[in-house]
């Protein structure tokens, strides 16, 4: 990272274009340690495909990203995927391999020359499937999980690649409530501890609670990005979803529902 960087993540009047269809019109955004960006919207509006620009996976249309100050094309892939690393939507497994094995593949860009994992890479990957609650799976076989169960597989592998920034596609996929709000809580955790955050989500009450800074794109090519207070507000979240949504307060907490 360049030492005078200021910010994990920069993105400078982005524009993202999909064959002829312009997904969002011109935005900036600006992510320091510490900060969670939640990327909202309905479905094909954009929100893969952003972040994966984020991710440096695809080229922008328009504008540039900067991860830690300096353009993709100046990163090393290694040194980038220790820096920042993609929880993606799907998973799709092809062979046999453990819980642990699938976990330790979090630590390959940190691995030397021969590509070992040393004793500290398999207590990293144990430490981290623990603070998922598979602790006591780890020699499962990756093709005999349940959705969910696979799903905290590959959380303990982006944790066991320990980015500081991470870029997080829909974390709470197949995930029940209670792994949910354990999920995001963990990422808040991280972010105070000094990584950023940026993730899709669906549920908007979630990104109420989780997020410092939103994206809203609304499937026509708008965008309201800003301060979590600023874009979570009913009317802009009806006429991105184009269904009628109210905000409800109680118990000191703000809550969206569709009607
Ligand atoms: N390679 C491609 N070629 C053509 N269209 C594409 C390509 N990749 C994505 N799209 C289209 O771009 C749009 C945005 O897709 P994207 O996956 O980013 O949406 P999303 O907001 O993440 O949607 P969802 O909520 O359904 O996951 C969709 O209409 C999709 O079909």
């Amino acid at each position: 990272m360049n030492a005078a960087a200021e910010f994990l993540l920069e993105a400078d009047r982005l524009a993202l274009k999909v064959g002829e269809r312009w997904l969002c019109c011109e935005f900036s955004l600006r992510l320091a340690a510490g900060e969670c960006l939640v990327l909202l919207g309905p479905n094909g509006a954009g929100k893969t495909t952003l972040l994966h620009t984020l991710a440096g996976l695809r080229l922008p249309s328009v504008g540039e990203v900067r991860l830690g100050g300096q353009p993709y094309a100046q990163w090393d892939a290694l040194a980038a995927a220790r820096f920042r690393g993609l929880l993606p939507q799907q998973q799709p497994d092809h062979f046999s391999a453990t819980v642990l094995q699938t976990a330790l593949v979090g630590r390959h860009p940190h691995l030397g020359r021969w590509g070992w994992e040393s004793d500290d890479d398999v207590a990293l990957a144990r430490a981290a499937l623990a603070e998922v609650g598979l602790a006591d799976i780890a020699e499962r076989d990756i093709l005999n999980l349940s959705g969910g169960e696979r799903q905290r597989v590959s959380i303990a592998a982006l944790l066991t690649q320990a980015p500081r920034l991470f870029l997080l596609d829909e974390p709470t996929n197949h995930l029940d409530l209670h792994y949910q709000v354990a999920t995001l809580e963990l990422f808040a955790r991280l972010a105070r501890g000094g990584r950023g955050v940026v993730m899709v989500l669906h549920d908007i009450n979630l990104a109420a609670r989780f997020a410092d800074h939103v994206i809203l794109l609304d499937g026509r090519g708008g965008v309201a990005a800003g301060s979590r207070d600023e874009v979570l507000q009913a009317d802009r979240l009806s006429h991105a979803y184009n269904h009628p949504i109210r905000r409800v307060c109680g118990d000191g907490r703000k809550v969206f529902l569709p009607d």
